[in-house]
């Protein structure tokens, strides 16, 4: 081989200084070709020749380049050889710059300066050992490398790749999702769209979306709504419950449900995360649910195509999130393939026994010590289980903003609140919608949930983006006797508060500190509580009764469920497709759960007092009597309570998306329940109009077995109920019946005696208001 020309060495050297000190490539690019020409003219020595061993190298294999820019980037290094040997290796010199022709070297040497991206996804088990990443600061952006990837790649069995070209990216539909207690989520990712909104290059704007707010995380997270999607996740982080402990959980679930895919996200163009947090308050715990975001999205399949921002709202706030986006933007233009290694079965290797206990750190390559992005933020991520939390701790915004609406917290998942008609008894201004259909005493009633989490997001529920969600009880557990004795102390605490008020009936008032009704629903979902029966027993031991209102999502603790003054049975929706619209429950076979719950009622629990409950929400559900009828066909209640969804005020919390053309009128709540009892009639089901109480505009259908000598017989024999239960022996709903007082039937208004009606300013009340938006009144 003929000495280099040194003049083509010079130009080479100074091209890699600009390049080098600029990060440009377009100087290199001229300089790498002025070179060539150097190189051509002097072609005519025969030094092209002179590669006799130089086949045709088929299209394909030249596809497969990756460098598609002039910049020698990484996914240009040989397989092996000392440096010399690799200096010698030129580059394949980017898309277009190459023809079949131009190659100089053989077939198996060129094939170790490609890398073929068909096998980007081959998968190798190794150990985390085996990995280094590669912080590149002048691209801000961190590469995942294999230790062995050369070899490796020789041997085809390590995905090292690259993710997609710039053209791609530009090209994205770009989602930004956030979740957020505070706020603070929600402003930053709007700051990261307007920082990527102004990127001129891409295609379109970027898309924001609130994944507290979304009906089915599967759409996003499952399927992938667009072909060339890129995700970005803003991320707070906290150590209390969150909605995004629901999320992050889904994604592990999803993860783990074997039939599903188990690398959705492959399907992405790429993500990144953002992280935010208090680096001063939660220095161990930095962050670290992004990281979770972060591991399990990459779990999924995902590509980082950018590093996982974090920044400290305490300190950086939005500087960091603005740079970490423009940041993001020009990665989004620059044509540099980003190197991208990650092997799927690492999990594997994680949890098998080959894997050896080791040093979490790992050096990059300029000499940085980076975490491994399991281990992130100084805390490792079980990739197994969530770690046990508090599901409302002191410190969390849902433990403010409850208290501050005047609950109070029990332990750390259950809640009491005083009820207005529990007030508006003491004060001799009326008793509650079950004063008249059922007899309970309003003043001596508390209203208490041992979980404030649900498993579903009504549109209805006032307290929709805040409350913990999940399919199942994931928190530390208060023991039943504490959770009662603590909410009858609340209880009477807040009911001692009335004395001074004006009004206070002196005889209820002494009475009011003799509990004898419980209301279990308030929010949240009581029967998720895993001790809700042993629970139940401890009312029903001080005499007390229970009401206990589930929302047909837990089959399997509504069988088991022990005796229960009476059992409701949410009923929100008649139909699949509408329930999933009112509740958004987060199961995915919410239908058969509700569908099983019915035949539970039927069957296994056909001695308990049951009433299904359906709240009238117009424009929503209140359409298909003859579906409704089918429910109670199938499974045929003592009750069916209808009650239309009132207005309790609104408040910038309340993110519901009703409007008071959404409350029906008394009339309205009428006629739909005539035409329902019409229909039930009409299939041979034996229920009739038995009750009301107008004022809550609720009404009770009742089997016509509660019809006793042409008398209805829906209130109940509360003595009776615990003469039973302490017998021992088995007793059902009929046992412990009592008369319908005239002043509740039907037709007769429902408004109890000894109470003093107020009138209420009709049209004052309807103006003000006019344009607020209304949450169902949660009525226990
Ligand atoms: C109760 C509570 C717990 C928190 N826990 C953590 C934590 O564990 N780690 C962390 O980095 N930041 C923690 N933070 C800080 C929040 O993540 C940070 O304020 C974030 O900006 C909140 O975002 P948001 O306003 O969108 O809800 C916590 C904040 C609160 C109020
Ligand atoms: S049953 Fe419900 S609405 Fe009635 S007094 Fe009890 S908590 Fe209040």
């Amino acid at each position: 081989m003929e000495p280099i020309n040194p003049v083509i060495l010079s130009l080479l050297g100074l091209a890699a200084s600009i390049y080098v000190y600029f990060g440009g490539r377009i100087s290199f690019l001229a300089v790498i070709a002025a070179a060539y020409y150097v190189i051509a003219s002097e072609s005519s020595n025969g030094k092209l020749e002179q590669a006799s061993t130089v086949q045709e190298e088929p299209k394909q294999k030249a596809h497969a380049c990756s460098c598609s820019h002039s910049g020698g980037s990484s996914c240009c290094k040989s397989k092996s050889g000392s440096n010399d040997e690799k200096k010698k290796k030129k580059c394949c010199g980017g898309k277009g710059h190459h023809s079949n022709k131009e190659k100089t070297k053989s077939n198996d040497e060129f094939d170790s300066l490609t890398i073929d991206f068909s096998d980007a996804f081959k998968t190798k088990k190794k150990s985390k050992k085996d990995r280094v990443k590669v912080f590149n600061k002048s691209k801000s952006s961190m590469t995942y490398v294999s230790k062995y990837a050369d070899e490796e790649n020789s041997h085809g069995l390590v995905k090292t790749g690259l993710t997609v070209s710039n053209e791609a990216l530009l090209k994205s539909d770009i989602y930004i999702f956030y979740s957020t207690l505070q706020g603070n989520a929600e402003r930053s990712a709007k700051i990261v769209k307007e920082n990527l909104d102004i990127v001129e290059e891409l295609e379109k704007e970027a898309i924001l979306v609130n994944l507290d707010e979304i009906n089915d995380i599967d759409e996003y997270f499952v399927e992938i709504p667009s072909e060339n999607a890129i995700y970005i996740l803003v991320i707070p982080s906290y150590d209390t419950d969150c909605p995004l402990d629901y999320f992050i959980q889904t994604l592990e679930e999803n993860f783990n449900d074997f039939r599903l895919d188990s690398f959705p996200l492959r399907k992405l163009v790429g993500y990144t995360v953002l992280g935010l947090g208090d680096s001063e308050s939660w220095p161990d715990k930095f962050c670290y649910q992004s990281n979770k975001v972060d591991y399990w999205l990459a779990r999924l399949g995902g590509r980082r195509i950018f590093p996982l921002g974090q920044v400290c709202m305490k300190y950086d706030g939005n500087d960091k999130i603005i740079e970490w986006s423009k940041l993001f933007g020009e990665m989004l233009k620059d044509d540099e393939p980003i190197l991208y290694e990650y092997d799927e079965k690492v999990s594997d290797a994680n949890n098998g026994e080959d894997e050896e206990e080791e040093d979490d750190t790992e050096n990059t390559s300029d000499g940085e010590t980076v975490a491994d992005v399991e281990d992130l933020g100084g805390k490792t991520v079980n990739s197994n289980s969530l770690e046990i939390k508090q599901m409302v701790g002191k410190t969390s915004p849902t433990y403010k903003n409850l208290t501050k609406q005047g609950y109070k917290i029990i332990g750390s998942h259950s809640g009491v609140k005083i009820c207005r008609w529990t007030k508006n008894e003491l004060r001799g201004k009326g008793s509650c919608y079950k004063k008249s259909l059922f007899n309970i005493a309003s003043s001596r009633c508390m209203e208490l949930t041992p979980s404030l989490a649900c498993s579903s997001k009504c549109v209805f529920c006032w307290r929709h983006g805040t409350n913990p969600v999940s399919k199942n009880w994931r928190w530390e557990t208060d023991e039943p006797e504490y959770i009662l004795e603590n909410a009858l102390e609340a209880h009477y605490s807040m009911i001692k508060q009335m004395r001074g008020v004006p009004g206070v009936v002196a005889d209820r008032f002494a009475k009011a500190f003799k509990v004898a009704h419980c209301a279990l629903s308030l929010v949240g979902e009581p029967i998720m509580y895993p001790h809700i029966s042993k629970f139940i027993e401890l009312l029903h031991q001080k005499d007390i009764t229970s009401f206990l209102v589930c929302n047909a999502q837990h089959p399997e603790s509504l069988r088991t469920i022990g005796k229960v003054t009476q059992l409701y049975v949410s009923i929100d929706a008649p139909t699949k497709q509408e329930l999933k619209k009112v509740d958004r429950p987060l199961y995915k076979d919410f239908w058969e759960r509700m569908m099983e719950c019915l035949d539970i009622l039927k069957t296994v629990q056909s001695h308990q007092r049951t009433v299904f409950r359906l709240t009238l929400v117009k424009g929503f559900n209140m359409g298909d009597i003859s579906s409704y009828a089918s429910l109670v066909e199938r499974g045929q209640p003592c009750f069916i309570e209808v009650k239309g969804a009132t207005f309790s005020g609104s408040s910038k919390d309340n993110v519901n998306s009703l409007t008071m053309q959404n409350i029906p009128y008394n009339e309205e709540c009428k006629q739909f329940v005539e035409s329902f009892v019409k229909e039930l009639q009409r299939r041979g089901l034996e229920y009739d109009i038995a009750a009301e109480h107008a004022h809550s505009n609720c009404i009770l259908i009742a089997n016509k077995k509660f019809k006793i000598n042409d008398e209805w017989h829906t209130h109940i024999d509360f003595d009776k109920f615990f003469q039973l239960l302490k017998t021992g022996e088995q007793f059902t709903y009929m046992d412990y019946l009592s008369k319908t007082p005239e002043w509740a039937l039907y037709g007769n208004g429902g408004f109890a005696p000894g109470n003093v009606r107020e009138i209420r300013k009709e049209k004052k009340l309807k103006n003000k208001l006019k344009n607020q938006t209304p949450s169902v009144e949660v009525v226990a």
